[in-house]
């Protein structure tokens, strides 16, 4: 018998990462080739934008996706997130000349806390969010503090992109394949802060640290690297990645509803005290996923060195979420 459909919401569907992303949540990329789903588009309530939206509907349509089984398009959260099973949050406001970073974050914290509400209000109970849109972290924040009646765990942030990044770095150095990298992990915020750490990572079994043996490439080259590759991308395509944000979304999210098989992914998660970081702080953790649950891998040893790299990205944090504290 087939499965029944989930309804997946998608905000800022008719920008680079939605055009990038539905295609593949509708061929079942995301959720598998066996689970229909119903497509819900959230997008500014402007005439371009929703005309756009249109255009990408009537692409979808014309893919004639086994696995879509319905579509629509809203302008507003609370009809958008009714019922919804899955909510990928990438619509937010982009920084603009001269815009100061209390200013992007009051502008985002405006749109997540209506998100936020709006999900507590309509969504499945059990509805799980992936927020995409910078700064991804603290907007993750926002929403989940808007939306007190959800389950905190149900709120989390994109730090897999980090994490791929990551392993295609660590491919090329060590010359061997990234599937066969275990046990990365990426701890923090989506931002040049983040701590990509190697220290337990495996190609068959081996330690990647031990083969690279290169504390200076680590610090020098690799987390720089990974740190600003949202930058350089900027700097070579004229615009912010979105192929590979896409790509890191179906990622997370396939990873989290269909498990790991004992992997290791990186999310960004409410923080319930694990490694010290402050409860609710919505921080990069290695987990593993089972049945549509996540869990962080706990007991890691963190050297000086990760607990300095640790600390910053969470400072950096703590500076957003009390920049917005007053919104909430
Ligand atoms: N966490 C991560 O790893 C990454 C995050 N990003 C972020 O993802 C976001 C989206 O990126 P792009 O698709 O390239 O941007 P884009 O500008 O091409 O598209 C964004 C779309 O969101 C819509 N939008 C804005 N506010 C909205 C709202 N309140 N409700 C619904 N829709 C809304 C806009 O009309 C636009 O169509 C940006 O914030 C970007 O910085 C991008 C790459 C990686
Ligand atoms: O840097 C940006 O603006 C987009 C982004 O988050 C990334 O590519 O990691």
């Amino acid at each position: 018998m087939s499965k029944k459909p989930v309804r997946v919401a998608v905000t800022g569907a008719a920008g680079q990462i939605g055009y990038a992303i539905l295609f593949r949540i509708a061929s079942g990329e995301m959720l598998g080739k066996d689970q229909p789903v119903m497509l819900s588009l959230l997008e500014v309530p402007v005439e371009k934008a929703q005309q756009a939206l249109q255009g990408v509907m009537m692409e979808l349509q014309d893919c004639a996706f086994p696995l879509l089984v319905g579509m629509q398009a809203h302008s507003d959260p609370m009809t958008a997130f009714k019922d919804v099973d899955y909510a990928l949050l990438i619509g937010s406001r982009p920084r603009g000349p001269g815009m100061e970073r209390a200013e992007l974050l009051a502008v985002n914290a405006e749109i997540f806390t209506a998100q936020g509400k709006a999900l507590n209000a309509v969504a499945s109970r059990d509805v799980r969010v992936l927020v995409v849109g910078n700064p991804a972290n603290t907007n993750a924040y926002i929403a989940m503090k808007s939306a007190p009646d959800l389950p905190r765990k149900n709120f989390t942030a994109m730090l897999r992109l980090d994490h791929n990044r990551a392993l295609s770095q660590l491919a090329t150095k060590t010359g061997k394949a990234v599937a066969d990298i275990e046990k990365m992990a990426v701890w923090g915020n989506h931002s040049p802060t983040m701590y990509a750490d190697y220290r337990f990572a495996t190609i068959n079994g081996e330690s990647v640290k031990d083969m690279i043996n290169d504390q200076d490439w680590n610090a020098n080259t690799f987390l720089p690297t990974v740190g600003k590759r949202g930058a350089a991308i900027i700097a070579a395509r004229g615009v912010s990645s979105a192929a590979s944000a896409a790509n890191a979304a179906i990622d997370h999210m396939h990873d989290w509803a269909l498990g790991t098989n004992g992997k290791w992914v990186t999310m960004g998660i409410p923080s319930n005290g694990e490694y010290g970081i402050p409860k609710d702080t919505m921080f990069g953790f290695p987990v593993t996923c089972v049945n549509g649950e996540y869990t962080i891998v706990e007991g890691l040893p963190i050297d000086a060195f990760s607990q300095e790299c640790i600390n910053k990205t969470l400072k950096e944090l703590q500076e957003e979420q009390a920049g917005v504290a007053h919104l909430l």
